[in-house]
């Protein structure tokens, strides 16, 4: 018996999970939350990566308790999944300097805008990395730090995203792997290298604080001798590379090999599909980003989807089981309400200084039920807008898998496959991110050996499985007027848009 671990540190919760990979079987789960930090200027979010390693600690404690003497010795790896893009930044120590500014901060719009014209214009910077300049990528987060907090700039020694910053916990190396990496927008996607066009427009001598690129297979390293002993394990438990979220979403629900499309339902939005080759948007909206199996996953990211369901839920004091009664009790499209979701500014379309909008307001949909209807379906149409751009990139989805905490909710899944027009399906692990921590691992593992042949994908295939009782078929009639929905919602978030920026700069 092999026991590999999976962790996900999403951005409200680190997740974990303890897989025997003979069985299948998962033979421990733990989960501790983290929270932003609070009274930030709008569009600063923060949080401390010291919660983060707490947070793995605690999950890491609970799930050594579940597991007895002999299991805890058959611990062979860790792998490590985490929230896309964040910035930590280190002295030449290992401290962290300050909070790390996450892929939701949306304070960096001036930063991109400065970079896209050091580069030559957005064609040029998509030509010379694939992708553009975004406020949630990490580059723009490095050069915010250099212009608004110099002194801290000074200090900066070691660049890490935020999994790699638990890979270094762990390990004590600084280790950066092609997926992950390929987020901060400081690398030449194509090549799977670093762009020293974006590394020097923002310092050249930030070439010296990144750490060589690693593919996805190679460890991080190995336990640190105190943690193996603290949790009871061996002291050789490897700790694979890694990678971003999404690319481990990608491995734990079979999206491993091309004709799979994987869509999150999680603080953020995304939706992927795996790709043997680069597929760079030529308007800069999918995401080029590599995958953390060797290949590419072209991405779409929305920014406001739990947090949109979470804030209307706790407006109207509801458990999610009252909450989705609420839903199911009303009519596809709420009777006329419509919400553009954008709580957060939105990256997909790119509009930073974005907020929310209730559109279509009467004495009939004035209703808590009606707003909690509206909020699904304004964050499904929302993702539904990469989804119709990833075809038109010729990733056509047949059926989509669905992960992420609101994929528990049958009524969500229903707008889902209305509104996408294809069925939906559930995994029968709903960590879809740990899982493919846990699967890395093992690949990792595995390679290590020396049992070189072995393939990420036949792990996958043997051990990732969807929940067939949750397959959800879209009804004709509803998709219709999702349909018309969808132009609505478009139509209004253009509308916005001069609004949007007359707000910000009054
Ligand atoms: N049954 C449910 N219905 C809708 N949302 C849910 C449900 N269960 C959990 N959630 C929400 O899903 C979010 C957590 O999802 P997760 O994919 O773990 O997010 P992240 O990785 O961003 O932390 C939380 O906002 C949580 O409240
Ligand atoms: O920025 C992105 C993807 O580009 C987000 O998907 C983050 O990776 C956060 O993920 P969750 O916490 O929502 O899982």
């Amino acid at each position: 018996m092999s026991l590999y671990i999976g962790i996900d540190s999403g951005t409200q919760s680190t997740k974990g999970i303890a897989l025997d990979l003979d069985s299948g079987a998962v033979l421990a789960e733990a989960r501790a939350p983290h929270a932003l930090i609070t009274g930030l200027p709008a569009g600063h979010m923060e949080q401390h990566p010291q919660d983060w390693a707490a947070a793995l600690d605690h999950v890491l404690e609970g799930m050594s308790a579940q597991l007895t003497a002999d299991q805890r010795t058959r611990v062979r790896g860790i792998g490590i999944s985490g929230q896309q893009h964040g910035f930590v930044p280190l002295d030449a120590g290992g401290a962290v300097i300050r909070p790390a500014k996450l892929w939701c901060d949306t304070s960096t719009a001036r930063e991109c805008d400065l970079l896209t014209k050091k580069l030559g214009g957005a064609k040029a910077v998509l030509r010379k990395t694939g992708l553009p300049f975004l406020p949630g990528y990490t580059a723009p987060k490095i050069f915010w730090l250099k212009r608004h907090e110099p002194r801290n700039y000074r200090r900066l020694r070691h660049v890490l995203l935020p999994h790699d910053y638990l890979n270094f916990h762990l390990t004590g190396n600084y280790f950066m792997e092609h997926g992950d990496a390929s987020g901060t927008a400081l690398m030449d996607v194509r090549r799977r290298a670093w762009s020293p066009a974006a590394i020097a427009a923002i310092d050249k001598n930030l070439a010296d604080f990144l750490p060589p690129l690693s593919a996805s297979h190679e460890a991080a390293g190995v336990l640190r001798p105190e943690l193996a002993r603290r949790f009871g394990f061996s002291s050789d438990v490897i700790v694979s590379a890694g990678g971003g979220d999404n690319m481990m979403g990608a491995i734990g629900t079979g999206n491993v090999a091309p004709g799979v499309v994987t869509a999150s339902f999680g603080t953020s939005g995304t939706i992927y599909a795996r790709a043997a080759k680069p597929v760079v948007d030529p308007d800069g909206e999918i995401a080029a980003f590599c995958s953390s199996d060797g290949g590419w996953l072209p991405l779409l990211c929305t920014m406001n989807v739990t947090t949109v369901t979470e804030h209307v839920r706790a407006l109207f004091n509801q458990d999610h089981a009252a909450m989705d009664r609420a839903v199911a009790g009303t009519r596809p499209g709420a009777d006329g309400l419509l919400l553009l979701p954008y709580l957060a500014g939105e990256r997909t379309p790119n509009v930073p200084d974005g907020a929310g909008v209730l559109f279509g307001l009467n004495a009939a949909n004035f209703s808590a039920s009606h707003f909690a209807r509206a909020a699904m379906e304004g964050a499904t149409l929302g993702m539904n807008y990469g989804l119709r751009r990833l075809a038109a990139l010729g990733v056509k989805a047949r059926e989509i898998r669905v992960t992420g905490g609101g994929a528990k909710t049958a009524v969500w899944r229903q707008i889902m496959a209305d509104v996408f027009g294809v069925p939906v399906v559930a995994m029968k692990e709903d960590e879809g991110a740990a899982l493919g921590g846990a699967l890395q691992a093992a690949w990792c593992h595995a390679i290590r050996e020396g049992r070189i042949k072995t393939k990420l994908s036949d792990l996958a295939a043997r051990i990732v499985a969807v929940d067939e009782t949750t397959r959800t078929l879209p009804d004709k009639k509803h998709a219709a007027r999702y349909r018309k929905l969808q132009t609505l919602q478009d139509q209004l978030g253009a509308a916005m848009r001069p609004l949007f920026t007359a707000r910000a700069v009054g």
